[in-house]
């Protein structure tokens, strides 16, 4: 199938240091990707880089086979590219219907003047309440955001991010601080996603990444070391050597 999602030969550098050193990679519509890597390994650079977030020194990012290197991140966005960040952004005052309306408003180009009458469109209440529904969260969806719990905001992150109607998903570290006992709903959230979305999962839970990844990309400062199935990446020397060595040492594998 060919690639939603391309990544070709992408360079930053900081001062000296390569901290995204020629970078590439594919996705078709469907795929499973964990990028994983030691702490600096240059993940969130990355991903800054493929939102529009930051400047590549050179490369090319493709959603869809078109180029949108030079394209900015909310263009990004309207191209499909959706990212959920690692820490909640979400507005403490504002309810979760509110917040997916206004994705949904924004997907569709309805202008900021309508924000305040969406409560009264049906069609958009409609989808709203579908959407929060399939994640769990209608009975809360005119709370507001300060009176949910942690776990319940990171889904509502995902919430939101589906009502842009992304062809692909970059997630920071979805379960990250959410306590264990509600960890369960966050993974059940991602299996749920929908089946041709291509999702990207930056991930050190390895738990989490071994049960939602088909496919788990290895960073090493600032490069690609491995590039494969879950199973094998455990027995990769140059994974133990630079990440894994306790981990795949325990005795863990896909
Ligand atoms: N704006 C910047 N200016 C200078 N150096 C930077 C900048 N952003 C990142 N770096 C450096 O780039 C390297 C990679 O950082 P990055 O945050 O991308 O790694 P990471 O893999 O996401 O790490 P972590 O898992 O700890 O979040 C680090 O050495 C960091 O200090």
């Amino acid at each position: 199938m060919s690639a939603i999602f391309e990544v070709r030969n992408l360079k930053r550098s900081f001062g000296g240091l390569a901290v995204t050193n020629d970078i590439s990679l594919a996705m078709a519509p469907g795929d499973r990707v964990a990028l994983i890597g030691p702490n600096g390994a240059g993940k969130t650079t990355f991903v800054n880089l493929v939102t529009g977030n930051l400047a590549p020194d050179s490369g090319d990012v493709l959603i869809g086979g078109d180029s949108v290197t030079r394209i900015d991140a909310i263009g990004r966005v309207r191209r499909g590219l959706v990212r959920s960040f690692q820490v909640t952004r979400l507005f403490q005052e504002m309810t979760p219907a509110e917040h997916v309306a206004l994705a949904v408003l924004q997907r569709d180009g309805r202008s900021g003047r309508l924000f305040g009458h969406f409560l009264a469109m049906p069609e958009v209440m409609a989808e709203v309440a579908e959407l929060l529904g399939k994640l769990g969260l209608r009975e809360l969806m005119h709370r507001r955001v300060s009176e949910i719990a942690y776990g319940q905001q990171r889904l509502l992150e995902i919430a939101v991010a589906l009502a842009l109607k992304p062809k692909v998903l970059l997630l920071d570290e979805p379960a990250a601080g959410v306590p264990q006992s509600d960890t369960g709903r966050i993974e059940q959230a991602l299996a749920d996603l929908p089946a041709d979305l291509a999702v990207l999962m930056i991930e050190h839970d390895m738990d989490l990444v071994f049960r939602f990844a088909r496919r788990v990309i290895v960073l090493a400062a600032g490069t690609i070391i491995f590039d494969g199935s879950p199973s094998e990446v455990t027995k990769n020397p140059r994974v133990r050597e630079a990440y894994l060595g306790s981990y795949a040492n325990a005795g863990h594998a896909a």
